[in-house]
């Protein structure tokens, strides 16, 4: 029986015994040649052993065992084992440490763990875990003879194997926890799968499936996936942080719960957006699974139904507002910085519009942080309609523009289409905005409202009598372009299309609502009714439509097309925060992607299956405006970005294990 007192070993203040005996003791063979413990916040976590916030990134990589130097990195043939330094050619960011995912499949890399894995605790480990791929020489090395099957497969043919599961399943729920138990299971699979099948899983691990499946979090509950934060940890946030398992976060996704996808609270229930929104960025981005962090903040809910369900996950109380919820939401800042320093990214999700807009504008001068709801959707929106100005003509400030939901995403939208009217017209901002209007509950926003509008709807509060009804308002305002970001479903009523079908040749007409039930119309709708003449985008995905002899595929208009690729260019080049001009860059970037081909189908989004090439160069033009605009900090700045941004992404192949 060996133990080790971590303490003595590394001279750290805390004293706690690692508890290493239970894998040793049956296994003395190894001790010797591979006993290697990293004092990581792996085992931090599991022993408790907080750190000061003092220590050097070395110490972290002290080694205890004899064969130190075998084991201490799983570098490649010809490196230097003692060579500490983070790894250069990323540093700030996609750290990839222990040359992972730089080694070539045939290149040897090691397992790691609090210790080097073995046996059954490496088939539980998800990060390595290769299930039947398990080669005989690995079998043997690494204790797994018995522990598997005789055969071995390819990652190709448990791909094959695990999609054919998959679409035996005729509930969508029941795909949705497939993939999570896969996630768990074996990470490598499960984004080898999402990344070679992104059309059809996409809507599985993200908008609609997401939504129904959280909608029943309580009943589904498995293993916890994300950090939960509550009001029970006031005053201990830094220590909750600390007990991830990760230290080296770049993207964390945030939500308070109380405005997930267009269903309302669902108050700690909420944890699915930031989980799902994760996955995008490692599949769709690039970004490390293990350097994203899914928060949720619960403050309690006002979702009745779930306050009165028995299975309920979260806090049983109705939502803290005021002092109470901005003091927590500031220790989670501030310990957020604290543990993970100033480039850190914090994306903002599903927050209701509240507290949305002032939670971005008082971060935003403070931390590296981003609104996906309010600039994400606002980037794909306006390259969706830079995209479409090829298929419905003019110039964008030759548009007009109405909103039916003037939230977070409507003025989002509008305001960044008002910023791109004015780079280039040189007209000021208030000119370009008047070119767009918006709806919401209690009608078309205009002067005599303004005294009684929240502060992000005033610049929007244009000269006009007061209009009721969206029908109203599309016939008086005669816009060129419809989008919809009320969260209500089926409010693109078949006269509200046939009004704007009227007025334009070509209209465009984006229901941006999530999930499904939610859109503002479906495709089959937009096409029917416009008779086939719109040109159509969504939230949440549709079917390709036949409408007289010919099939119209509609593309996604959604943020996924842009947060990962953002992320990974603020990421890479280490901004320290994000400007307008980046999501302009962003927007001009997707735009850019859309092909010919794309344009005779009728779409203003390229597919979804080059979204790793798209991500690569939204990421690019991202950091070159950081660089541009002082803001980057990864130096010197690396010549062909493109190239840098797809070598600093995470591929899923597995790695061989020596
Ligand atoms: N496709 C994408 O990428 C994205 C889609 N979304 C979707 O957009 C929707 C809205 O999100 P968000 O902007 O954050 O939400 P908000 O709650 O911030 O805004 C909703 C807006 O819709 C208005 N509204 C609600 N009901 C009606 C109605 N019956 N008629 C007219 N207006 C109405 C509200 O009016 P009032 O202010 O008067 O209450 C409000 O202005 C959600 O469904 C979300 O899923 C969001 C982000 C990205
Ligand atoms: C897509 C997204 O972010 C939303 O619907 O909230
Ligand atoms: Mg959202």
């Amino acid at each position: 029986m060996i133990s080790l007192n971590i303490a003595n070993l590394m001279g750290h203040r805390c004293s706690k015994n690692l508890g290493i005996s239970s894998w040793c003791d049956g296994d003395k063979r190894k001790i010797s040649e591979k006993v290697v413990l990293r004092v990581n916040s792996k085992v931090r976590q599991h022993n408790n052993i907080h750190n000061t916030g003092k220590e050097e990134e070395g110490e972290e990589k002290k080694v205890i065992g004899r064969k130190m130097e075998s084991v201490l990195k799983p570098l490649r043939d010809g490196e230097s084992v003692l060579d500490l330094s983070p790894r250069s050619t990323v540093s700030g960011g996609v750290e990839d440490v222990y040359g992972e995912d730089r080694a070539t499949e045939d290149q040897l890399v090691t397992p790691w763990t609090i210790s080097v894995a073995s046996g059954w605790s490496l088939l539980r480990d998800p990060q390595y875990n290769k299930g039947l791929a398990f080669s005989e020489k690995e079998r043997d090395a690494h204790y797994l003879r018995g522990l598997l099957p005789p055969t071995v497969l390819t990652q190709l043919l448990q791909e094959k194997k695990l999609m054919h599961n998959i679409r035996q399943y005729k509930v969508p729920l029941q795909k949705y926890v497939a993939m999570m138990e896969l996630q768990e299971r074996n990470e490598r699979l499960f984004y080898k799968l999402l990344i070679d099948n992104v059309e059809e899983l996409l809507p599985v691990v993200y908008t609609p499936i997401v939504g129904e499946a959280w909608q029943k979090y309580g009943s589904i509950f498995r293993r916890p996936q994300g950090l939960y934060i509550s009001l029970k940890e006031k005053g201990k946030v830094l220590e909750v942080l600390k007990n991830w398992p990760e230290r080296n976060i770049q993207v964390i996704v945030v939500t308070d719960g109380e405005r997930i996808l267009g269903l309302g609270d669902l108050g700690c229930q909420g944890m699915g957006i930031p989980v799902g929104k994760l996955a995008l960025y490692t599949a769709l981005g690039g970004v490390r699974p293990s350097a994203c962090l899914p928060v949720t903040i619960d403050v309690g809910t006002n979702n009745e139904t779930l306050l009165k369900d028995e299975f309920y996950i979260g806090l049983r109380q109705k939502r803290a507002t005021g002092q109470e919820y901005y003091d927590l939401l500031d220790e989670f800042m501030t310990a957020v910085k604290k543990n993970y320093g100033e480039k850190v990214l914090v994306q903002f999700e599903d927050f209701a519009n509240h507290n949305a807009f002032e939670l971005l504008a008082k971060y935003g001068t403070t931390h590296l942080v981003f609104n996906d709801d309010i600039q994400g959707t606002a980037s794909v929106v306006l390259a969706g309609v830079v995209a479409a100005l090829k298929l419905i003509g003019g110039t964008l400030p030759e548009h007009k523009f109405l909103f039916l939901g003037a939230g977070e995403a409507g003025t989002g939208i509008a305001e960044l289409i008002a910023l791109e009217m004015s780079k280039q017209t040189k007209a000021p901002i208030e000119e370009s905005r008047k070119k767009i209007w918006l709806v919401d509950s209690k009608g078309l926003i205009v002067s005599s409202r303004k005294n009684s509008l929240q502060h992000f709807k005033k610049p929007w509060a244009h000269e006009h009598e007061p209009v009721n009804s969206l029908l109203e308002a599309v016939k008086v305002i005669k816009p060129t372009v419809l989008i919809g970001s009320s969260g209500v479903g089926k409010t693109f009523t078949k006269e509200v299309v046939e009004a704007m079908t009227s007025n334009n040749d070509k209209p465009l007409i984006l229901a941006l609502s999530n999930p499904t039930s939610q859109s503002e119309c479906t495709a089959e709708e937009a096409y029917q009714w416009s008779e086939g003449r719109a040109i159509f985008a969504s939230g949440s995905p549709f079917d390709p439509v036949e409408y007289k002899g010919k099939v119209y595929a509609s593309g996604q208009a959604n943020n996924a097309y842009i947060f990962p690729g953002f992320g990974l260019g603020l990421v890479i080049s280490g901004a320290i925060r994000v400007h307008d001009d980046m999501l302009l860059a962003a927007s001009e970037a997707l735009a850019t992607q859309v092909s010919e081909e794309n344009y005779k189908n009728g779409l203003i989004y390229p597919p979804f299956s080059n979204i790793r090439k798209i991500s690569a160069n939204i990421a690019a033009n991202v950091a070159a405006k950081a660089y541009e605009l002082g803001l980057a900090t990864r130096l010197p700045r690396p010549q062909d970005l493109v190239k840098y941004a797809e070598s600093c992404m995470y591929t899923p192949v597995y790695r061989n294990y020596r």
